[in-house]
């Protein structure tokens, strides 16, 4: 997948983020509300040292020291009040935010999986759900509140100028800070944008590069490639640093700019307001109030600053996360309930292509057409990358095939109820997922009602009762992380009984024993015959001299179907099942 941002216009993107984030748009604007409301209290804070100032430059009356230091103390009261109603209302719609996001995207992911999963990097999705998350919460945090005071705060400062009465010094205000604010956007749209873009890349191929050291760390160690991975990582830290460079050449120019603006500024204010005075048309505690005032005011126009590059990084990432979401949900509609009955499987001329990260399609099922007879065993057996178990996904509705039909008793897969296919059939994947939780509750994922004997009795059936009666916390025991406290068999046969609890009218054992010694997986499959004696069953096997029980096996090659029959017959017949056999 590509992180590239130009596919949604910043106009859809923003949509998008305001249509997620509903609810918290009242905070929002309260924030806001609350952040003009404190930078006009300190424009007038500051105007009023400069009136007050004036006022005794030029002799007139004036306030006391005390009583100057009375209101400008007051005044800082009810800004800090408001300071803390930005920032409590601003942290509330952030968290908020990130709450809605996070729940966009993984209401979008799970329909999207396990297609989804089984093709995207998985660095890169962690990545999206949760950095590129967090960059869009700043959209929230730090830029809208910014943008609306940037706009709010010229606009009032320049009309407190006009109501003194310094209508061309008002003139001037607002023509300054427009002039500045333009050259922020501007500075800031091209590079900086592309780089914003190009840095999310680098970054999520640092995150996955980095998963991938985690997962394969035993085999690093093993092949001692710690050098080599560690050279890949320097390699993208360098990467990093280069896409980031012209970022950080914007935001250093910008910061020049804006600085030598804001001085520009107070200094053509006093010396043109210094001129009407001579001209009498102002006086100079006037002049010098609203000099000072607008000084103060450009503090809402450096808010600009960082909410320009918060607001490119926001875009860049909300690109990645709507494309993420808008993915296709997989598998759509269907309304049928399952047929009554023992099940039977037909795939007609099913074609199946999965696409690389490049898009590039590659085949890996060619015209497939097969007829699984209900309520038998049936191996589905060939070389390793042949197709067995892409097209075990499609009979579970995992994805859909881009050509041909798949039915389950007689019915079109697409036609059924997805919910009640996957109750019913039950797919164990060969690497079967474990959750970091005790044996009981990873069984209980499939039958969250199921009561202990249940338990114990699919752990028979799948022939790892003994095992988890020895250990110490019995059916509490942690599997670890990805199930790794427990061994690569008992991992197979945990996820066994996972099925058995599901009671299941089909299962599809993908290579389920092939941790086991032969006759471990002998037993278990006989238990699994005894315990669901109506079942359809079909095994992915590369144990291809153990297929007694079976009643048809089907042989696969570069994604076709090449033969089919009782395994007795085809052992007699020349061809691929006959050569496996003999190197079996
Ligand atoms: N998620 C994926 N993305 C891209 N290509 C894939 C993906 N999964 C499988 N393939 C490719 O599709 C082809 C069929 O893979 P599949 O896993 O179905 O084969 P298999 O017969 O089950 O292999 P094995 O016996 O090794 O498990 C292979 O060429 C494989 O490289």
């Amino acid at each position: 997948m590509d992180a590239a941002a130009p596919k949604y216009t910043h106009r859809q993107l923003t949509r998008w983020m305001f249509k997620v984030t509903r609810p918290v748009l009242a905070p929002l604007l309260a924030s806001s509300a609350a952040r003009v409301a404190d930078q006009m209290l300190g424009v007038i804070m500051l105007a009023y040292c400069g009136w007050q100032l004036g006022l005794r430059l030029t002799g007139l009356p004036h306030a006391t020291l005390g009583r100057v230091v009375l209101v400008l103390g007051g005044i800082a009261l009810v800004k800090a009040f408001l300071r803390y109603l930005e920032q409590f209302t601003g942290h509330f719609v952030a968290f908020k935010a990130l709450e809605l996001l996070r729940r966009e995207a993984y209401e979008h992911l799970y329909p999207q999986a396990p297609a989804l999963t089984r093709s995207a990097r998985a660095g890169d999705l962690l990545v999206r759900v949760t950095r590129d998350i967090d960059r869009i919460e700043v959209f929230f945090a730090h830029t809208f509140a910014p943008a609306v005071s940037a706009v709010l705060v010229p606009i009032l400062t320049s009309l407190l100028a006009w109501y003194w009465g310094a209508g061309i010094l008002a003139l001037l205000i607002l023509a300054c800070y427009a002039a500045s604010l333009a050259v922020i956007l501007l500075l800031d749209l091209g590079s900086a944008r592309r780089a914003a873009n190009q840095t999310l890349q680098v970054r999520s191929g640092i995150v996955t590069q980095v998963s991938d050291i985690i997962g394969g760390n035993r085999e690093i160690r093993g092949y001692e490639l710690q050098d080599d991975f560690f050279k890949k990582q320097q390699q993208a830290e360098v990467e990093l640093a280069k896409v980031t460079a012209p970022t950080h050449l914007v935001l250093g120019l910008r910061r020049g700019v804006t600085f030598g603006a804001v001085i520009g500024m107070t200094v053509l204010l006093t010396l043109v307001g210094f001129g009407q005075v001579r001209a009498g048309q102002l006086t100079l505690p006037v002049v010098l109030a609203v000099a000072a005032g607008a000084f103060r005011g450009w503090e809402s126009v450096r808010g600009v600053e960082d909410f320009s590059t918060f607001l490119t990084q926001s875009f860049a990432s909300a690109a990645r996360l709507l494309e993420l979401t808008s993915g296709k949900p997989v598998p759509e509609g269907g309304t049928l309930p399952l047929p009554e009955g023992q099940l039977q499987f037909t795939a007609q001329d099913v074609d199946f292509y999965y696409e690389d990260a490049t898009g590039q399609a590659h085949q890996a099922l060619k015209q497939v057409s097969m007829d699984v007879p209900a309520g038998q065993w049936h191996a589905l057996v060939g070389p390793t990358g042949c197709g067995k178990s892409t097209l075990a996904t499609l009979f579970a509705r995992y994805t859909d095939p881009q050509a041909g039909q798949l039915l389950v008793g007689g019915q079109d897969l697409r036609e059924t109820q997805v919910d009640a296919l996957r109750s019913a059939v039950v797919y164990v994947p060969q690497r079967a997922h474990l959750f970091n939780d005790t044996i009981a509750a990873n069984l209980r994922l499939a039958a969250p009602e199921a009561s202990e004997p249940e338990l114990w009795r699919a752990l028979e059936i799948a022939q790892v009762a003994e095992e988890v009666r020895q250990m110490p916390q019995g059916l509490e025991t942690m599997v670890g992380e990805k199930g790794t406290a427990v061994s690569g068999g008992q991992r197979q046969r945990l996820a066994i009984a996972r099925a058995v609890l599901m009671h299941p009218r089909a299962l599809i054992l993908d290579e389920s024993t092939a941790h086991l010694n032969d006759e471990l997986a002998a037993q278990v499959r006989r238990q699994l015959r005894e315990a669901l004696p109506q079942a359809t069953i079909l095994e992915i096997t590369h144990r291809i001299s153990q297929l007694e029980g079976v009643q048809t096996v089907w042989v696969m090659d570069q994604g076709q179907i090449i033969q089919s029959g009782k395994p007795s017959e085809l052992a007699q017949q020349p061809g691929v099942f006959g050569s496996l056999l003999s190197r079996a």
